[in-house]
């Protein structure tokens, strides 16, 4: 695991209207490691995961992604820095129904300059690894819930990318799979040195991780990292 933090949140505050969803955040983010945040429904974990993925700003307090502050970064920086260095498994919404899952594991691959061809091999390996190579040719509304949200974990993992952030990237699969997926998210912390951000709410799923950090009340109760 690297010594500097890859994502830093520091007394983040960000609400809803009369919610205080986040209320003095802090917490560090290194590379090579899955870190999975937990806590009660409401306490602000998705909004957290947010403002870390630079989705959403604090109202105040800073998110700095490497030495960079993510809120002094253009909005079109930003998305720049979303396409190209994060990956993201979220619950809802994230496949593109009028693409084949194939194509929409190809996606990210063809945003950022490949080929064709080769974005296609590609997404067609990574569909073989999360165990879904039949899906290939379907489209999002033709597939189970849980051979999704395999997709788009193959969707998310097929740039390499630097962060992945994921969003109960578990909540749709049976155990099997869900072994499968976070194994998936642990190999990638190690080959490539990614941070895996994970929000869930099952102990089995964080029993994978290698720290845990408790969301309560919009505030963080982090583990210390091992070293
Ligand atoms: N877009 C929004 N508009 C208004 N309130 C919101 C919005 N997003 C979140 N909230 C509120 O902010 C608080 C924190 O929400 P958040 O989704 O971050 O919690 P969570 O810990 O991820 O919850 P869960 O485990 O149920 O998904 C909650 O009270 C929620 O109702």
């Amino acid at each position: 695991m690297a010594d500097q933090p890859l994502l830093t949140a520091d007394d983040v505050h960000l609400s809803f209207g009369e919610t205080r969803a986040l209320q003095g955040a802090s917490l560090h983010v290194y590379g090579g490691e899955v870190l999975a945040l937990m806590g009660p429904s409401g306490s602000g974990k998705s909004t957290l995961l947010h403002c870390l993925a630079g989705i959403l700003t604090p109202e105040s307090g800073s998110i700095r992604y490497g030495d960079r502050d993510m809120a002094t970064m253009s909005d079109s920086d930003r998305s720049t820095l979303r396409r190209g260095e994060f990956g993201f498994v979220f619950q809802f919404g994230q496949l593109v129904p009028e693409l084949t899952c194939q194509e929409n594991v190809a996606l990210p691959l063809r945003l950022a300059g490949a080929g064709r061809r080769e974005a296609h091999r590609q997404a067609a390996s990574w569909l073989d690894r999360l165990e879904v190579p039949d899906v290939a040719a379907k489209r999002p509304g033709q597939v189970s819930g849980g051979q999704g949200q395999r997709v788009a974990v193959a969707r998310a993992l097929v740039t390499r990318p630097k962060v992945i952030f994921a969003d109960e990237p578990t909540g749709a699969l049976d155990s099997l799979n869900g072994e499968l997926v976070m194994k998936l998210f642990i190999a990638a912390a190690k080959e490539t040195g990614a941070a895996v951000v994970l929000v869930t709410h099952e102990p089995r799923v964080a029993a994978y991780s290698d720290r845990e950090a408790v969301v309560r009340d919009g505030r963080v109760r982090e583990q210390e990292p091992a070293r």
